[in-house]
């Protein structure tokens, strides 16, 4: 219905009223920030939206340029959207399974203390001293298939794909899910198994049908910010704490709850300093 008369369905009640009034609030806070930015007009840019603004005043009088404000606010809120439940989302699934698999918690906990100081300010260099740590983030990010079904996707021109035709206009969903649990690339797909990512040596190593971040020209663009997030904050964490079930508590859920993104049901752990 949205797609055929966008303008009606504003005017109709239902559910996606509250999706428009979300969409309304993002465009709202990023148009703030937009005036704030304009208003204390910064020497140097200093940020993505200082950038673009210097971007549309340059190609002001160009009648091709896409450089406006729409898209310069529909640009933030792809980035604040895309950028923030994945990786959140993403860690908490990664803490669920060192609850879930103590064994594997207690051998990233060994590693870290082996490679590294416990002053040492760890960077995202680090992963090449800690190939099990490195091993288990990229496990959590295919067992935990967040974005089991990518990102809608239009079809620009008629299209043949590996003799399948794809009209114009066609909505697509890549399904991610079918790669990242493959049993021809997944040695015990529906297992989580950090060994995916070494070899018989214990060295980190990346697997062709790796693809939480999905591939080609629309591939995530967030992809290297997240990977140096969660090595960050995971190894932060597991230094600092031994995480547990909460006295009392015994079952782990580890099934999702569907959305946009895949959650895990909301948990309650225990964060002991070592
Ligand atoms: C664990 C973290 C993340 C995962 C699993 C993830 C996954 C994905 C996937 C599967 C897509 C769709 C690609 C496609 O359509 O083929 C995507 C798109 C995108 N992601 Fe991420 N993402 C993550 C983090 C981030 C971060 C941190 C940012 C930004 C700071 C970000 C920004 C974006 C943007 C802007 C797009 C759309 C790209 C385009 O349309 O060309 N993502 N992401």
């Amino acid at each position: 219905m949205y797609d055929a008369f966008p303008w009606l369905m504003h005017h109709f009640p239902g559910p996606h009223q509250e999706v428009f009034a979300f969409n309304d609030f993002m465009h709202n806070l990023v148009m703030n920030e937009v005036q704030t930015h304009e208003r204390e007009k910064a020497g140097d840019p200093q940020d993505l939206i200082d950038f673009y603004l210097a971007q549309i005043e340059k190609t002001k009088d160009d009648p091709t340029s896409t450089f406006n404000k729409d898209n310069m606010v529909q640009t933030v809120v792809d980035l604040l959207l895309g950028g923030t439940e994945t990786t959140s989302t993403t860690l908490l699934w990664a803490l669920l399974y060192m609850v879930k698999y103590p064994e594997i918690q207690e051998r990233v906990h060994r590693e870290i203390e082996a490679a590294l100081e416990p002053s040492h300010l760890i960077s995202y260099q680090d992963r090449k001293k800690l190939p099990y740590t490195n091993a288990v983030i990229h496990e959590t990010l295919r067992y935990s298939n967040i974005t089991s079904v990518g990102v809608p996707r239009q079809c620009m021109r008629n299209t043949t794909l590996m003799g399948f035709h794809i009209k114009k206009g066609t909505l697509l969903l890549p399904n991610l899910h079918s790669v990242v649990y493959d049993a021809e690339h997944w040695e015990t797909p529906w297992k989580f198994n950090p060994n995916h990512f070494l070899d018989l040596d214990g060295n980190f190593v990346n697997k062709e049908a790796f693809l939480p971040f999905s591939a080609g020209h629309r591939v995530c663009l967030g992809e290297q910010m997240a990977r140096v997030e969660l090595f960050i904050f995971f190894t932060n964490l597991l230094r600092a704490f031994t995480f547990q079930l909460p006295e009392g508590v015994k079952e782990i859920n580890t099934e999702y709850i569907l959305g946009a993104i895949l959650q895990p049901h909301p948990y309650k752990l225990r964060a002991i300093p070592r």
